[in-house]
């Protein structure tokens, strides 16, 4: 008789990895360090109870931190389980789940049926108005935080807040006020925000325990991430059963500025006694010396919560550090530095195996520059959204205003485009018009038009019947279009369809073409591609049946008809989700920030812009969590990791760069400038990728032709000694930056020293000659004015 050792879903994980997923205890918390396979054993995990313990697939809640997570788990679950079951289970982010939820039970909790989601920039205009209105102190992004968080941090804070009498601090008073008007003016638009979704369905399921009833067990990945409300929903879902299994790395914890909680660990093994803890030890993702550097970083926190972390790995290339002349000479470097790997790899690498990671969104500017002339496609994800463009959040705007009219905020932004003569200053005096009188934008504009009541704020006759004309009559047209949306098909007359009709009637081409006469072809291609989004979101549902929840005795659930809320909902809870500036299928390097790096890996990955302020972040409160932070970066690398760091901010600005504080103590023989790429370090690499290395003649073939090969093709064990030797023999080189200017970090012995960096131009012509193992058939200027044409 097979053994349950021998069973299909085992096999290929470690000891602990298997005793996770097979636990039979009601609890279990798998804590470990990263890419030791925690994502893995979870989805192992959902797999296992459903085909070996026998829940339906329908009664087991997955909750994770991303959209683009929740997808990879889905495919992963759905190879495994087979027969689309896959798609019965209750899987996506706690904001999704939880829209789930109120759609069909919210009615149990006066929640009106066709609520709509108000995203960010929803609520910052909401707040701000709501600030200026009542003429309150308060910075508005700070009030929003703050409500923010006193509803992310759960019930203990919320009943915290309740008792604490307001009244003391006027500043408290008014960030209560301000609460409360915001509150008031979400419910009359009939808006949840994205924390709202999170306190309602906890509102739900504590008032109605039987909508969870049939939850068998709840899976949650990325713990270490979840805040004080999370924890409740993730209580209340199990309520039943009490059946968790919990994955994390309080190493990885990197949302405290969205209030996650690290406590919420400790929290677990306290409230649920007899949880059984997992520690998975060894490290399936990165080589050797990227692990070793890594842990130099997150050691640095001595407060931390210790656990081992081997490799399975073999030593790889020692990760490099790098200080360039500015930020311009940053991102050529790292645009050079990925065509040598890929190059040296004779394309085993492409250009998806390559990542740059950054601190925040707005260093991207000069490398998405650098890859654009260099003709290299890439996709941005975190903090770049294909939903942010202005062509399509007007559309998406004009879409929710068909869905819900008395959404103030969305009106507003479309109340003059295309132009209808309405200025921003009436725009405003219009809302707060409404606001003050109780009513909503949308009822204080058809009563205007209709002769029902007559504005305090001045509208001419002649925008009058532009609004009349060219806003209402669109609007109510398409509303009387989208109550058909239910039919799911694609044609004229589905949600398609009506994103056509929306296009049409504001036509919106010409628009385009009047409005950004240097740029409206690629701005009518990204409207084409929300179309595809649109039709794709369709044939998903028809793929995959609708997202309603299981049946279940007794209750009766609302069954959602319309496309159009759940296009709009998806769309809002979807933020992560991003879209190449490529469709085709071409390999996209990726750019994304370090937070939407999470629980992804890449081969090769460049960490750029590693000085104090950045990351450090300046604004940062907790050094920790920025150290976290870097960590998180470091460990996304396989095999190749590159840190760099401009020695001035720009080219124009003096004000020099210092080493982030996270690696200027670490010592350099945990870093080099290299790495030579010869022959053996190609072979290290696709042994960790699991890919096959090209010939030594397949990828110098390709090479240019000023390249001759001579016979020694594998570069040694010398070759590393020589590729210092020959670095050093250059240290104190510069082309760019008078000494004189250039500023000494003040690094400890032993630690990283930038006055000896070189201009990577030079150091390029040495690296490449070195990773090649070729004789240049030409030399001096000539040869390197050739590398330098190859590498730009
Ligand atoms: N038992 C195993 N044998 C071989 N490879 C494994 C094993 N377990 C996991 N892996 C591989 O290790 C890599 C990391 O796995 P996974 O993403 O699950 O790690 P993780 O712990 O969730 O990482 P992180 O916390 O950094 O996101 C993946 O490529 C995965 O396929």
């Amino acid at each position: 008789m097979a053994s349950v050792a021998d069973h299909p879903i085992l096999k290929g994980l470690n000891n602990a990895q298997r005793r996770a997923v097979s636990s039979s205890s009601a609890t279990v918390a798998i804590l470990a360090g990263p890419g030791s396979g925690k994502t893995h054993t979870l989805t192992s995990r959902v797999v296992w109870l459903v085909d070996e313990v026998g829940y339906r697939p329908q009664d087991v809640v997955v909750a994770t931190f991303t959209v683009k997570a929740a997808r990879e788990m889905m495919d992963r679950i759905g190879r495994a389980l087979g027969g689309g079951r896959e798609k019965k289970l209750i899987l996506g982010t706690f904001h999704s789940i939880c829209r789930r939820y109120l759609s069909a039970y919210g009615g149990k909790i006066g929640l009106p049926k066709d609520f709509g989601i108000a995203d960010d920039k929803d609520s910052r205009g909401i707040v701000e108005r709501v600030c200026k209105r009542l003429k309150l102190t308060l910075d508005p992004p700070t009030a929003r935080a703050w409500i923010s968080k006193q509803k992310a941090g759960g019930s203990e804070k919320e009943s915290a807040r309740a008792k604490k009498p307001p009244g003391k601090s006027l500043g408290l008073q008014e960030l209560q006020t301000c609460y409360d008007e915001y509150q008031k003016q979400l419910e009359r638009s009939n808006l949840l925000d994205y924390d709202d979704l999170l306190v309602r369905c906890v509102e739900l399921l504590r008032k109605f325990p039987s909508c969870v009833s049939n939850i068998q067990s709840v899976l949650i990945d990325e713990y270490q991430d979840t805040n004080g409300i999370q924890y409740e929903l993730m209580k209340l879902f199990a309520q039943h059963r009490s059946r968790i299994t919990i994955v994390g790395d309080p190493d990885q914890s990197i949302y405290g500025w969205r209030s996650a909680e690290i406590g919420n660990l400790w929290r677990l093994l306290r409230e649920f006694k007899g949880t059984e803890e997992v520690s998975l030890e060894d490290n399936y993702r990165s080589s050797q010396s990227i692990l070793n550097l890594s842990l130099q970083v997150i050691q640095q926190d001595k407060d931390r919560y210790k656990k081992v972390l081997k490799p399975v790995h073999t030593r790889g290339s020692r990760p490099v550090l790098r200080k360039l002349k500015n930020a311009y000479a940053e991102a050529d470097w790292i645009v050079c530095e990925m065509r040598r790997v890929i190059m040296m790899s004779g394309n085993m690498l492409t250009h998806s195996d390559v990542a740059i990671l950054l601190r925040s969104a707005a260093l991207s500017r000069h490398i998405e520059s650098t890859l654009g002339k260099a003709g290299i496609a890439y996709k941005m994800v975190g903090g770049f959204k294909f939903y942010d463009r202005a062509e399509i959040k007007t559309l998406l705007d004009y879409l929710r205003v068909v869905h819900q009219p008395h959404n103030n905020d969305a009106l507003s932004r479309i109340m003059n485009v295309p132009k209808r003569g309405i200025g921003e200053g009436t725009i405003k005096n219009l809302i707060e018009e409404a606001e003050q009188a109780s009513m909503s934008l949308w009822t204080l504009l058809v009563k205007h038009c209709r002769g029902q009541r007559t504005a305090k704020t001045k509208i001419t006759k002649h925008t009058e019947q532009r609004i009349t004309g060219g806003l209402i009559r669109v609007i109510e047209d398409l509303r009387k279009i989208s109550a058909h949306t239910d039919d799911v098909s694609g044609d004229s007359d589905g949600l398609v369809g009506l994103i056509h009709q929306l296009i049409k009637l504001l036509d919106f081409e010409r628009f385009l073409k009047d409005t950004h006469p240097d740029d409206h072809e690629q701005r009518w291609a990204n409207v084409q591609e929300f179309i595809n989004v649109a039709a794709d979101f369709v044939r998903d549902l028809e793929q995959t049946g609708d997202d309603t929840l299981p049946e279940i005795q007794g209750l009766q659930q609302s069954v959602e008809t319309e496309l159009l809320p759940r296009f709009l909902a998806n769309v809002s809870l979807a933020s992560d989700v991003q879209t190449g500036e490529d469709g085709e299928n071409k390999p996209l390097v990726t750019i994304s920030t370090i937070h939407a790096a999470k629980g992804l890996e890449w081969p090769v990955v460049f960490i750029p812009a590693v000085y104090q302020g950045s990351i450090p972040h300046a604004r940062s409160e907790d050094q920790n969590e920025e150290r976290r932070l870097l960590y998180v970066a470091m460990t996304r690398a396989k095999c190749l990791l590159y840190l760099s760091c401009p020695t001035y901010r720009s080219n124009s600005s003096d004000e020099p760069c210092e080493l982030s504080s996270f690696v200027a103590t670490i010592s350099r023989s945990f870093l080099e400038k290299g790495p030579c790429l010869d022959r053996p370090v190609m072979e290290q690499i696709a042994q960790i990728v699991k890919r096959k290395l090209p010939s030594n003649e397949a990828i110098y073939g390709s090479l240019p032709s000023m390249y001759s090969p001579e016979d020694d093709f594998g570069c040694g064990p010398e070759s590393e000694q020589d590729n210092r030797r020959n670095t050093s023999r250059q240290i104190g080189a510069s082309i760019d930056a008078p000494p004189a200017k250039r500023p000494r970090l003040s690094a400890p012995a032993g630690g990283y020293d930038s006055s000896k960096e070189l201009d990577w131009r030079k150091d390029y012509a040495t690296t490449m000659e070195q990773s090649s193992n070729f004789t240049l058939k030409k030399s001096g200027t000539k040869t390197l004015h050739m590398l330098l044409q190859l590498a730009t």
